[in-house]
């Protein structure tokens, strides 16, 4: 990080922190227009912010500073950016053109995700046309897909928010939690002859992925199936093909990925294989289309026009500036309700850092609590103390513009909420502007000024609307496009390694230890909080 440049964002800050947006609104009619960018489908209207000209070109400076473009370039090209798992980071990839070329170790990897595009074509179109079948020869009905994290985020939030894209003849259920009341209630509803079971794991050791798998297995055998049967109906996805293969999957039902893909960024390869089995085929390459030009788009948009680049330096503004400690997503779509969870772990996984990429800690915030909720229920639930309570929480309103439905009040209703909330948001409303509207109403002067207290808007709260043509895979999949590469932006900023998580691996440690107290295979040396959580859950169990 930049010392000078952070400077020089800091002095904007003091000129900047007590304007109230009212009055920047009012200073220049063109704000909006001026704050408003258009590029791949998507509107971004980022002037309800507490910034000018001045104060984002300066935040444009600290991003090149840190060397934005050179960094980018070299994520995209394959260099070994993930430092501490020496791994290039090659999502991207994931979505290139089949003519291109991405050397990692001398092999093109463009060669090995369109090898494994095309197994996955024609796995879905065999699937999808009955070629291929269960054990007694029934077409799939089912499909259950087993994964965490990356590995079910992902192709969770898409397929659901691609509803109608979704075959109506095979219905994807997913789990991932290692609570037995979630693959139980799945498995209870599904017929073991006409399921298919898609087990994604990158590294192939995730507790709760391989019980619920082990699960699924029992209750297929449960069903009169034979153990060669499971051939026929348990897929998996992975990087560790050699675990797969131990664990007993046939090897010519592994979908390959790779170590350069994370896992919070890998719905574009293998682990997508659950959204192609449900909205098929040339619906995923759409999706991957989309993403692919909003690589084009971050690649080259001057900074002032490329939507990851603006939406990251206004989230640094608020977290190192401002000290907001959360951004909320608020998607004003319902298909899209998933969108927040998913970003969460895009962002909260990547960024959630302190220490730099020179091996030093960091004082400053990385990465903000992410967390959301579709609107408008948001409004009748937290939006209160977005716009009473004394913590600013900037946020990013989605508004699908046309809907998948006929119901234009209803759309007109949700929109206009949505719109409704970033003004109230910004403007606000003063103790002489409520006053008045009491007095009007017939309320007593004193009792007026002392509602007026209670019911003051301070407004001046930021949000950006990011309102996109219409939810279709292309779309979406700039859309998710676009929030990598924000995420990407703020790592660089920050000079943290956004593509490493070594912070879940001690739960899992531990976790495991504190197993082996519950099953009493180990005694392991506990502290009595949790000592004293063991025995009493051993007790109440018993
Ligand atoms: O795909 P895997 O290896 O099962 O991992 C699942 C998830 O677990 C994590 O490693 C965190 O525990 C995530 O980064 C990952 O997406």
């Amino acid at each position: 990080m930049t010392v000078q440049s952070w400077q020089s964002v800091q002095q904007e800050f003091n000129r900047l922190k007590d304007t109230h947006m009212r009055d920047l609104f009012a200073q220049d009619p063109q704000r909006a227009n001026t704050f408003t960018k258009k590029a791949c489908g998507f509107t971004l209207d980022y002037s309800k912010n507490r910034i000018d000209e001045q104060a984002l070109n300066v935040l444009f400076k600290l991003a090149t500073d840190n060397q934005l473009e050179q960094k980018r370039d070299a994520m995209f090209a394959g260099e070994i950016i993930n430092k501490t798992e020496h791994r290039a980071v090659l999502h991207t990839a994931l979505r290139r053109n089949a003519q291109d070329t991405i050397l990692v170790d001398d092999s093109n990897v463009v060669d090995e995700v369109h090898a494994t595009l095309a197994k996955i074509k024609q796995f879905v179109a065999d699937i999808h046309n009955g070629t291929r079948t269960g054990r007694t020869g029934k077409a799939f009905t089912d499909v259950v897909a087993i994964g965490i994290g990356g590995s079910f985020l992902g192709p969770k939030i898409v397929t659901e928010a691609l509803k109608p894209y979704q075959t109506p003849s095979l219905k994807v259920h997913f789990v991932a939690n290692v609570d037995a009341h979630h693959i139980v209630d799945v498995l209870a509803k599904l017929n073991a002859e006409t399921t298919l079971v898609v087990m994604s794991s990158k590294s192939f050791t995730t507790q709760e992925t391989l019980k619920n798998t082990e699960t699924t297995r029992e209750w297929f055998l449960a069903s009169g199936a034979k153990f060669e049967d499971i051939a026929k109906h348990f897929m998996c996805v992975s990087s560790n093909i050699e675990k797969a293969t131990e664990f007993g999957i046939d090897p010519d039902n592994i979908f390959p990925m790779w170590d350069w893909v994370g896992g919070r960024y890998s719905l574009w390869s293998a682990i997508g294989l659950p959204i192609a089995l449900s909205i098929g085929f040339n619906n995923f390459e759409k999706i991957l289309q989309g993403a692919r030009e909003m690589d084009q788009h971050f690649l080259t948009a001057p900074l002032e026009e490329n939507l990851p680049v603006i939406m990251a330096v206004l989230g640094v503004w608020y977290s190192n500036f401002f000290g907001c400690q959360s951004h909320v997503l608020l998607p004003y779509s319902h298909y899209l309700r998933g969108f927040p969870a998913y970003v969460q772990q895009l962002d909260m996984e990547s960024n959630g850092k302190s220490v730099n990429q020179l091996d030093q800690n960091v004082e400053y915030t990385t990465g903000p609590i992410i967390w959301g909720g579709e609107g408008t229920n948001g409004q009748h639930a937290f939006h209160q103390l977005m716009h009473q309570g004394n913590t600013i929480i900037p946020a990013d309103f989605i508004m699908p513009i046309k809907p998948n439905h006929g119901e234009t009040e209803h759309h007109q209703m949700l929109a206009s909420n949505c719109f409704a909330q970033t003004q109230a948001l910004m403007q606000g409303q003063t103790t002489a502007e409520i006053e008045q509207e009491l007095l009007a109403k017939g309320v007593e002067q004193a009792e007026a000024t002392r509602l007026a207290k209670h019911k003051f808007m301070p407004g001046n709260r930021p949000s950006n609307t990011l309102l996109m043509e219409q939810l279709d895979p292309i779309q979406l999949g700039r859309l998710i496009a676009l929030y990598e590469h924000k995420v990407f932006v703020q790592g660089v900023v920050w000079d943290v390694n956004s593509f490493d998580q070594w912070g879940v691996e001690l739960g899992k440690v531990l976790g495991n230890q504190v197993l082996s107290a519950l099953q009493d295979t180990a005694q392991p040396e506990l502290d009595s909080s949790t000592q004293q959580l063991v025995d009493m859950f051993k007790q109440q169990i018993s």
